[in-house]
């Protein structure tokens, strides 16, 4: 029985590579160097499709993939309904924090009780953490370049992943808060680990061990 894997091209398809290859499957083309969404592998049960990284929750939930690779941010943001979500690869790692623009008084204005206008992509995540706190916020909805925001005046601050912290610094915004620790988990169509137990389970077994061995 056929295997499609849903994969964002990037970080999360290169760290995915020695996984599948501890599974035995490799992609038999150069993904960079294809306009194709739909690749081979040396394992002739297996296909691989890339899609963009918040999708890959939705082909999953929805069959048009039986598992794939997607961080807990687009997870969390997707809502994870359909979606069983066996292994924490421990891959593309990286945060979800609270940025402003240099100056801004961020603890002050917490504090202060006043509507915080919030820019992010992450608006699950966002609205959630500020809840708890009891904050109340303005969320603008973004897709990208969310340091854009306060440079320009259109929010107070962003919710936005951070790794190195270059992206921040080199935008003139300083991290105030982190709200939580990011890495990629394996989502498995929770009727296809039924009904493909036979192809999946030897691949979801394989992914364990490389995640174990790698961090032992
Ligand atoms: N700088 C980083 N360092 C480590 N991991 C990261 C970093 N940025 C993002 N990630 C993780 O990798 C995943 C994929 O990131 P990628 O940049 O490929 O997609 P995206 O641009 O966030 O998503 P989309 O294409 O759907 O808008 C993210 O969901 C996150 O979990
Ligand atoms: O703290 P840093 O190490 O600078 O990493 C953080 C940046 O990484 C991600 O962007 P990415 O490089 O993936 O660009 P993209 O979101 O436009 O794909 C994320 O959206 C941040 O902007």
């Amino acid at each position: 029985m056929s295997i499609t894997i849903a994969l964002s091209k990037g970080r999360i398809f290169e760290e995915t590579v020695p996984l599948l290859a501890a599974a035995g499957i490799v992609v038999t083309e150069d993904v960079d160097k294809s306009r194709k969404l739909i690749f081979d592998t040396t394992n002739p049960e297996v296909r691989v499709v890339l899609v963009r990284a918040s999708d890959v929750p939705v082909y999953v939930q929805y069959g048009g993939a039986d598992l794939g690779v997607s961080g807990l941010d687009s997870l969390i943001e997707h809502g994870g309904q359909g979606l069983y979500q066996p292994l924490d690869l421990q891959i593309a790692k990286c945060r979800v924090s609270v940025a402003v623009r240099k100056g801004f008084d961020y603890q002050h204005a917490v504090k202060q009780g006043a509507r915080l206008k919030v820019a992010t992509k992450y608006s699950t995540i966002a609205r959630d953490f500020f809840a708890e706190k009891g904050v109340h916020v303005d969320m603008i909805k973004l897709y990208g370049s969310m340091e854009l925001a306060p440079l320009t005046g259109m929010a107070d601050a962003i919710v936005d992943l951070v790794s190195t912290g270059n992206t921040l610094k080199a935008n003139d915004l300083v991290e105030v808060e982190p709200i939580m620790d990011i890495s990629s988990r394996l989502v498995v169509n929770q009727a296809s680990l039924k009904l493909k137990q036979r192809t999946l389970r030897p691949i979801l077994d394989a992914f364990a061990q490389a995640v174990a061995a790698k961090n032992a």
